[in-house]
């Protein structure tokens, strides 16, 4: 896959066939259209795009606009590279590409810079300044741009349209499994390990504490979570247990993510981890003393553990 990142100059580009949108998630619903970009591309010799924006639209039309993405942007162009497109087109979305026309777009972007010949989209896509035109403008816009337009068939998982903003539901709910179904793939957040409290190693538990504030993603709900760890210069995932919540045994008040990993033992803080959500364990609770939580949580990784065992087992 190449990935364009749009700059002010005329990048030369072959003509394609492209879909466009914030992908937030590269889901199981971005992939059904992306399979049929990719299809039509080929029966018709052309190069398959799909072309996205740096940051979260409503970044930029509301300032105070807190993202709460499923993936950060190089993430998001790892998965994107794995759905056989040709291009990636990063978009640079500021003010002056959130005031062009629908038709403007289509005309300076689309077809003068990114030489669209074919534009794959839903019926409910909206783009262009205050998203007015229907999809039926943009077919006419098509027209006269040399231009068409094609929209796409929906991907539904049982009845259920997928998209971003479900899969944010579920995530907000603690609905991890759900989350995965949706996804295709169990959802990561990606954070530096910074210092908490030193409690952990206390109870025998020591626990990399994350902060996601740089990658912008979403925390799920509150709650106890098998997940799987990826270090970096690890090949493969560690199993471990991860808390979203405030501590209240400790009388805490911050929301702080912590997870203990399994079979590890070694200096984390300044690195960068990924986790993934498997299973909802458990609610957090507030204990009498460290020593029953400490009791709690070997409860918590025996039962882990049997788990990921009976996974590997399937
Ligand atoms: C899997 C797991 C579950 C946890 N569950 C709870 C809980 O239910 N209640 C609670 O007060 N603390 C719970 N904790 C503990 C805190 O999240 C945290 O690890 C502990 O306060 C030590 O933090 P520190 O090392 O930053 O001081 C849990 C920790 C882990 C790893
Ligand atoms: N198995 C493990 N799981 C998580 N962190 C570990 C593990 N073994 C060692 N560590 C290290 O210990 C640190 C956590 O220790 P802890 O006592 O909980 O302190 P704090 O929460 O104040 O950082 C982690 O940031 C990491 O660097």
């Amino acid at each position: 896959m190449n990935t364009i990142y749009l700059g002010k100059e005329n990048n030369a580009v072959a003509p394609c066939v492209a879909t466009i949108g914030f992908f937030d998630g590269v889901h199981r619903g971005h992939k059904y259209l992306i399979q049929q970009v990719n299809s039509i591309a080929k029966a018709c010799g052309l190069a398959s795009t799909v072309i996205t924006f740096d940051r979260h639209p409503r970044q930029v039309l509301q300032s105070d606009y807190v993202p709460q993405l499923l993936n950060p942007l190089d993430r998001k162009l790892l998965l994107l590279s794995k759905t056989g497109i040709d291009n990636a087109v990063v978009l640079p979305f500021d003010a002056s590409v959130a005031q062009l026309s629908a038709y403007d777009f289509m005309k300076e972007v689309l077809r003068n810079r990114l030489n669209v010949k074919k534009l794959v989209i839903g019926y409910d896509n909206r783009f262009g300044h205050n998203r007015t035109e229907t999809f039926e403008d943009y077919v006419r816009y098509g027209h006269e741009l040399g231009i068409e337009v094609i929209h796409h068939t929906a991907f539904e998982l049982h009845g259920v349209n997928i998209s971003s903003s479900v899969i944010r539901g579920f995530l907000q709910e603690g609905e991890v499994e759900m989350a995965t179904l949706c996804l295709g793939y169990p959802y990561t957040l990606i954070g530096k390990v910074v210092h908490g409290f030193a409690q952990g190693r206390l109870m025998g538990f020591p626990t990399a504490n994350m902060d996601v504030a740089e990658s912008g993603q979403l925390i799920p709900a509150t709650g106890v979570y098998a997940v799987n760890v990826k270090l970096k210069n690890q090949p493969h995932l560690l199993h471990g247990m991860m808390n979203i919540g405030r501590r209240p045994t400790f009388n805490g008040t911050a929301l702080s993510l912590e997870v203990n990993i399994f079979n590890f033992r070694g200096d984390l803080y300044g690195e960068l981890i990924e986790v993934s959500f498997i299973r909802h364990i458990r609610k957090e609770r507030k204990f009498n003393s460290a020593a029953e939580l400490a009791e709690q949580l070997q409860q918590d990784r025996t039962m882990i553990e049997e788990q990921f065992n009976k996974d590997r087992d399937l």
